[in-house]
């Protein structure tokens, strides 16, 4: 699924209007339209007071729309209008002039703080105050308006997004920002919802069609995408029955160091559950008992020394390397890290301390095998590109960082990013049971995996994310968040394959978060 910018939106909405020859007021009634039939659907006519916020802008016509659709469907509807300017959109006035002609309940205009209605818990508040045309931080009464909502307990449902957030770019204040318990969001989601400083004020989220135009849709390169099942499953390869263990990769993994040999453990095991033909693991000579009892399927290759890495050989030519989990960060391992870069072209996973002795030796940047997948967890990242303002800053620092050394590189968290050259893939399975140590080897052992297995590596990642964060919902079903561990993860990659291809029930809400 898509994601498209505000700017963009607008530009859909034009050609939309253009092409379907509609005027713009009418796209607005058929937005209003699919937010009233939700509510209908579940109201079913109940007389729960409705309080509908408006602004002034086309988010606000919104709210008056559905204002209407509400009265003239017998609902209880107390419509406000936050009258701090006198500024108004065309499609607002038209549709003020409208709810005028339904009911003599005319919208309240408010100029402050006295003006704000009480709210019983029980009643249902829609914030329509601003939209995706939100230009700075809410102010002053406005703010003040924004509070108490905030400080009441009725439900409150967003209309394309909550107010004070915007579309895609970073929150301007915190404070001043609706804390909707739903957001119905016009088309597809926006950008805000996904992460980590704005997706907090997106719970729950609905995207609805509102036939916005399909062939700017399929045409435009969007801002970024949700992985979901039906991309992942496209990508999977189907095994021939004349196959063997050799056309499956011979995976080459190097890390560990002493007290630290279980990172090698999980990866070793998760990269076999993802299927990769063969494995070899690298290890200090005091990790070679601990792996060869731990994961018997692997085979084990002693380094020189006994408690750290000091070379990797690679002249047997593994398909491919997965480097780094729990491997310190020595000086000899820095050497053997630089050597191996020098020695591979083809693609590797690069993880933990291998990224760690990259960010201490930043000329390595212009060694490391084109297409990589670089796995860090937030601090790694933080040491790789460096302090950021905001997810935003972030996002276009790793951005940077992919175009110019042609890598790939995981922006870990609640809707882990892959982002690569000119593409931002955002994951859509995973939850906070994950944050758990050792996930992270899983999943850097599932990408390799994957990698080795031939899966060009943009999809390697993307698989690897999307099947980790499955497996993990798995997990969290069956145990509660606080139990899932990174082993009970791995032991649930066969099930996110398996559910790959299980029936779907008939989708009921399209674009929901969870
Ligand atoms: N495009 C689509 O696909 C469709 C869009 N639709 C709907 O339109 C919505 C977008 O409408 P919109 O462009 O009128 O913007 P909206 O957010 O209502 O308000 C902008 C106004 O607020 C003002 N303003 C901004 N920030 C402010 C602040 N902090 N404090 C005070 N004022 C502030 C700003 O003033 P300015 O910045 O110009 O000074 C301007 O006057 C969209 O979210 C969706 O609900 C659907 O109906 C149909 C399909
Ligand atoms: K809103």
């Amino acid at each position: 699924m898509k994601i498209f910018s505000a700017e963009q939106l607008y530009e859909a909405d034009r050609i939309t209007c253009e092409k379907q020859q509609i005027s713009s007021t009418d796209l607005m009634e058929r937005a209003a339209g699919q937010i009233f039939n939700w509510l209908n659907t579940r109201m079913q006519g109940a007389q729960v007071p409705i309080h509908i916020f408006c602004g002034i802008g086309n988010n606000g016509g919104d709210g008056l729309a559905l204002g209407r659709m509400l009265i003239n469907h017998g609902y209880k509807v107390e419509v406000y209008i936050a009258n701090f300017t006198d500024k108004r959109s065309k499609c607002f006035l038209i549709n003020y002039g409208r709810i005028k002609d339904v009911t003599k309940n005319w919208p309240k205009l408010m100029s402050g703080p006295d003006d704000f209605p009480e709210i019983h818990p029980d009643d249902i508040i829609v914030d329509a105050l601003f939209g995706i045309g939100l230009t700075r931080a809410i102010e002053g009464w406005v703010k003040e308006l924004v509070l108490h909502l905030n400080s009441s307990p009725a439900f409150k449902l967003a209309i394309d997004i909550p107010s004070g957030l915007s579309a895609n770019g970073p929150v301007l204040d915190p404070e001043g920002v609706v804390r909707a318990n739903h957001t119905l969001t016009f088309q597809t989601p926006k950008m805000a919802f996904f992460l980590p400083k704005s997706g907090q004020f997106v719970p729950y989220f609905e995207a609805l069609d509102i036939g916005l135009d399909p062939q700017y849709l399929i045409e435009t390169k969007p801002m970024a995408s949700i992985v979901l099942k039906p991309e992942v499953k496209s990508f999977y390869r189907q095994r021939n029955k004349y196959s063997h263990k050799g056309d499956y990769g011979h995976l080459l993994m190097a890390g560990g160091n002493q007290g630290q040999m279980g990172a090698m453990v999980l990866s070793s095991q998760a990269a076999l559950r993802t299927g990769c033909g063969l494995l070899t693991v690298h290890v200090p000579k005091c990790g070679l008992d601990i792996l060869q009892t731990a994961v018997p399927e692997a085979m084990a290759q002693p380094d020189l020394e006994e408690l750290t890495i000091s070379d990797i050989p690679v002249n047997w030519s593994p398909t491919t390397v997965a480097v780094g989990m729990g491997m310190g960060t020595k000086a000899e391992t820095a050497e053997a890290i630089k050597t191996l870069f020098a020695q591979t072209e083809q693609p590797m996973v690069i993880d933990a301390d291998a990224l760690n002795l990259i960010s201490e030796h930043q000329n390595m940047f212009d060694s490391i095998p084109q297409g990589s997948i670089l796995t860090p967890h937030p601090g790694e990242l933080k040491r790789l590109v460096g302090e950021w303002t905001d997810d935003y800053d972030k996002i276009e620092r790793v951005k940077q960082l992919c175009e110019k050394h042609q890598l790939i590189i995981l922006v870990k968290g609640a809707n882990t990013l892959v982002i690569g050259p000119g593409l931002i893939k955002i994951n859509s399975t995973g939850n906070p049971g994950m944050a758990t140590a050792g996930s992270g080897d899983v999943l850097s052992g599932m990408i390799g995996s994957l990698l080795a297995q031939g899966y060009e590596p943009i999809i390697a990642a993307i698989m690897g994310v999307y099947l980790h964060g499955s497996a993990g919902n798995m997990a969290a079903t069956e145990l509660g968040f606080e139990a899932v561990t990174a082993s009970e993860i791995s032991s649930r990659i066969s099930e996110s394959f398996l559910e790959l291809f299980r029936e779907e029930a008939p989708p009921q809400n399209s674009g929901s978060k969870e």
